[in-house]
């Protein structure tokens, strides 16, 4: 079974697609992790990050010490990568690593922006998690307080508004709901009742194999 999470920034997919994935012991794969890893290993060479053939190269040199390196999660990585997201040559680089990933499992779980429309369109599952801007931003901002990174909300803010406008307009695999996506609004929801909302979704496609 496949089950595709997009949404923005910040909206708790992540936080669900993992919720999900030990629920129903299935693998899960942050999406996010692959462009911010290229973002990273070009930013530590110099690179320029809208230089489309290194971008490329950068992917023979993702391994999981690299995923692993706690520097992708920060602020700055984020930013760099939306901008690397939006070279094309990059994306389709990186469609059959996450493909191969999605079917390699009895069940797996991938979260991120084009995994319902460009990545696994044939997903049992879709799902679009989404909260408003202002929800996302206190979040983020708790989050990395949490860690000791000393930004505004309104620093957070903004760079949510930017990389929202920059997922959503750019013009290969933009930000956007599937047709047949499930939308979840956690604005009001605690991530155990974002949860149970997926669950009672996914109970619901797992008990209907006809669909
Ligand atoms: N329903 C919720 N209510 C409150 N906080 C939440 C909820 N879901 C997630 N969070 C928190 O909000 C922050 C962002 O969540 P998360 O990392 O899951 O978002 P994301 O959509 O995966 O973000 P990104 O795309 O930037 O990786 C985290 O600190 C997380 O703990
Ligand atoms: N499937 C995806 C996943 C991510 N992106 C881009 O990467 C940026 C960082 O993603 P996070 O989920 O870790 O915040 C994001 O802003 C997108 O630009 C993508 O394009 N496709």
């Amino acid at each position: 079974m496949i089950i595709a999470i997009d949404g923005p920034a910040a909206s708790g997919k992540g936080t669900l697609a993992i919720k999900i994935a030990q629920h129903y012991q299935f693998a899960h794969l942050d999406t996010g992790l692959l462009y911010r890893a290229v973002a990273f290993l070009l930013s530590q060479k110099g690179l320029d990050l809208q230089d489309e053939p290194q971008a490329i190269a950068m992917t023979h040199e993702i391994t999981e010490a690299v995923l692993a390196d706690p520097h992708l999660r920060g602020r700055e990585m984020g930013e760099g990568a939306s901008v690397v997201a939006a070279l094309p040559g990059l994306r389709a680089a990186l469609v059959d690593y996450q493909r191969k990933f999605a079917t390699s499992f009895p069940g797996a779980v991938l979260d991120g922006r084009d995994i319902g429309t460009v990545i696994c369109p044939d997903a049992d599952v879709k799902l679009f998690v989404t909260a408003s801007l202002e929800e996302r931003s206190q979040r983020r901002f708790k989050e990395l307080s949490a860690k000791g990174q000393s930004y505004t909300y309104e620093d957070i803010l903004a760079d949510l508004k930017k990389r929202d406008e920059r997922d959503s307009g750019r013009s290969s695999a933009p930000l956007k709901a599937a047709d047949d996506a499930f939308l979840i609004d956690t604005t009001n929801m605690t991530p155990a009742e974002a949860l149970k909302m997926a669950i009672r979704i996914i109970n619901s496609k797992r008990t209907k194999p006809s669909e």
